[in-house]
């Protein structure tokens, strides 16, 4: 186990299905420090819209929804919890309704703007933290310590997220995964490392060797 009193900041993004969140939420335990998990906040936002019956297509109404919402995060990697103006969307964010209106939230760019203002605020206020998301390398914490490009094939990641969700429709898993991924690819760059960043490819590793494989690089950088 890698543990120091050394403040730390590690960066992890990646496509959907790769293991961030689950990754990096394990890194986070195994390193004593806080777990952000952005595309949550995202997902939160996006409900919050829906639920208002703000119009998605309308890009400044959802931008002004987005700055006035009322968001707390857990960031602690054993306590997994959401809220959005007192409502607990901890479970209802994970739900494919929200998974297929997400991007048109997250591809709006004062959206970004906002989130990754707060999502910055976050990371600063925790003295060692592992935060996760499609930008989060290369906008959110270009200066963090470790920054890592976590990758697997798209077989591997189309057969993780079939088995998370239980979901064996062919259709469902390429919309949540692969049409997602195109469409927030158009505001951020998670496919190709930038300077600086290391690529993990997982696709034939364990969970456990990812997370093993992690540890490694925080201990190295
Ligand atoms: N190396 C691995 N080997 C096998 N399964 C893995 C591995 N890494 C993660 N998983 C599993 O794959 C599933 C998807 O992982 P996870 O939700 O962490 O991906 P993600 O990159 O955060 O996706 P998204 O961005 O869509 O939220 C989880 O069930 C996780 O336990
Ligand atoms: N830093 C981030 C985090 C997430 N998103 C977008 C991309 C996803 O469609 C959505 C939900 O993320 P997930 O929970 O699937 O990781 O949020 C982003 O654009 N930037």
């Amino acid at each position: 186990m890698t543990v120091t009193d050394a403040a730390l900041v590690v960066a992890i993004d990646g496509p959907s299905g790769s293991g961030k969140s689950s990754v990096a939420k394990e890194a986070a335990r195994r390193l004593g420090a806080a777990y952000l998990d952005t595309g949550a906040m995202y997902r939160a936002v996006t409900w919050h819209c829906l639920d208002a019956g703000t119009d998605l297509d309308d890009a400044d109404a959802v931008a002004q929804a987005v700055r006035a919402a009322e968001l707390e995060i857990s960031t602690d990697p054993s306590l997994e919890r959401v809220r959005i103006h007192g409502t607990d969307v901890t479970e209802t964010i994970r739900l494919p309704f929200v998974s297929e209106a997400v991007s048109a939230v997250a591809t709006n760019l004062d959206v970004r703007e906002e989130m990754v203002r707060r999502q910055r605020a976050l990371i600063a206020a925790q003295p060692r933290i592992v935060a996760e998301g499609r930008d989060i390398t290369t906008v959110v914490a270009p200066d963090a310590k470790t920054r890592i490009l976590l990758t697997a094939s798209e077989e591997a990641r189309l057969r993780r997220r079939g088995i998370q969700l239980g979901e064996a429709d062919a259709a469902a898993l390429q919309r949540q995964v692969i049409e997602r991924d195109a469409k927030d690819s158009t505001v951020s760059n998670f496919t190709r490392a930038s300077d600086g960043v290391i690529t993990l490819d997982s696709s034939d590793l364990t969970f456990e060797q990812t997370v093993q494989a992690v540890l490694t690089l925080v201990d190295e950088g």
